[in-house]
């Protein structure tokens, strides 16, 4: 695979002085998919409006597809498609010639076939002749989508894509982000669902307060990062963790009825076959036991949380 989009050290101040992004470095491969996690205020959005040419670095370098996007600003640009968070349309305007415009203003000649190929992918076809006014929020959020994808970028960037939309638009979303990960698009989203990232992404980086605390494979990430958890349920609820059970620090939840159990993946020995074996030396019965493994979420939370303290 190679490099499509290399970011060296970037970093943005905004005139108040604020600084929102750090000097952040980071190459992403074509063809895959990366989700960039953070709290509110990170950097998410400074960062793609940076390598999208809607906000000026203070410094750094940024080339998508070997094109400088200061120096060589149009053919890097034309290579991206962005979908923002905000919406922002000309509410007067067809739909259809929203999306056709948009093509136009890359410089790539009227394609209607494709034009109504997204269009019918985003279930946009038949409210292609209505005035944008006349859509209603989610419908309004799938023609920032068709305008993104109409002069067939090679790196699609997702600005919290799902915030605030309907199921069936999120289940649209990522079958579109599958079909184009399938033609080799590189897609870099925004979420604040960290399931969909969990789901879909190839690779996780995340970001708190203009720095980039790390970038992983998604898979070895939750590999070394996860803890695996044992909810033993009992039979009858207790007041307390037995005094024989107590080194195991064990979490009792609720009303008594169950405790949960953490050790480390990569720990030598699990220590659950001890565990059972004085759970029913206290006497106790159980019910049902089950594993579970952690979430992105929970390690999510632990990084930044961390870097908080
Ligand atoms: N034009 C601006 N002037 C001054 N500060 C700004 C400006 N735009 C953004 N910021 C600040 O920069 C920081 C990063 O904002 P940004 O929108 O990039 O965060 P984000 O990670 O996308 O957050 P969210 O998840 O809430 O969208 C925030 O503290 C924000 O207040």
């Amino acid at each position: 695979m190679s490099t499509i989009l290399s970011i060296k050290d970037l970093r943005k101040s905004y005139a108040d002085g604020f600084e929102a992004l750090k000097g952040v470095t980071l190459d992403i491969e074509e063809g895959e998919i990366l989700a960039l996690l953070g709290p509110n205020g990170a950097g998410k959005t400074t960062m793609i409006s940076t390598i999208c040419g809607i906000t000026m670095p203070t410094s750094g370098q940024v080339t998508v597809g070997g094109h400088d996007i200061l120096n060589d600003y149009r053919a890097a640009r034309r290579m991206i498609g962005l979908v923002p968070q905000e919406i922002a349309l000309e509410p007067f305007e067809k739909v259809i010639n929203t999306v056709r415009l948009s093509r136009g203003l890359f410089g790539l000649g009227r394609d209607d076939a494709r034009i109504e190929d997204i269009l019918r992918k985003l279930s946009l076809w038949d409210k292609r002749r209505n005035a944008v006014k006349e859509l209603s929020g989610g419908m309004k959020r799938r023609v920032l989508i068709a305008k993104a994808l109409a002069h067939e970028p090679r790196i699609l960037f997702l600005d919290e894509p799902t915030a605030g939309v309907d199921v069936e638009l999120r289940k649209d979303m990522w079958e579109i982000v599958r079909e184009l990960k399938a033609n080799g698009v590189t897609i870099i989203l925004t979420t604040h669902y960290i399931e969909e990232a969990e789901a879909i992404a190839d690779r996780v980086g995340v970001i708190n307060s203009g720095e980039l605390l790390l970038v992983e494979d998604k898979d070895s990430l939750m590999a070394q990062m996860g803890k695996k958890h044992i909810e033993v349920m009992l039979a009858e609820p207790v007041d307390a963790i037995p005094e024989v059970l107590r080194h195991y620090d064990l979490t009792l939840n609720g009303a008594g009825e169950s405790f949960v159990y953490s050790y480390d993946i990569h720990g030598e020995r699990t220590g659950i076959t001890s565990l059972l074996n004085d759970v029913a030396k206290a006497g106790l019965v159980l019910r049902d036991v089950q594993t579970r493994q952690s979430s992105l979420e929970e390690i999510f939370v632990n990084l930044v949380s961390g870097e908080q303290a």
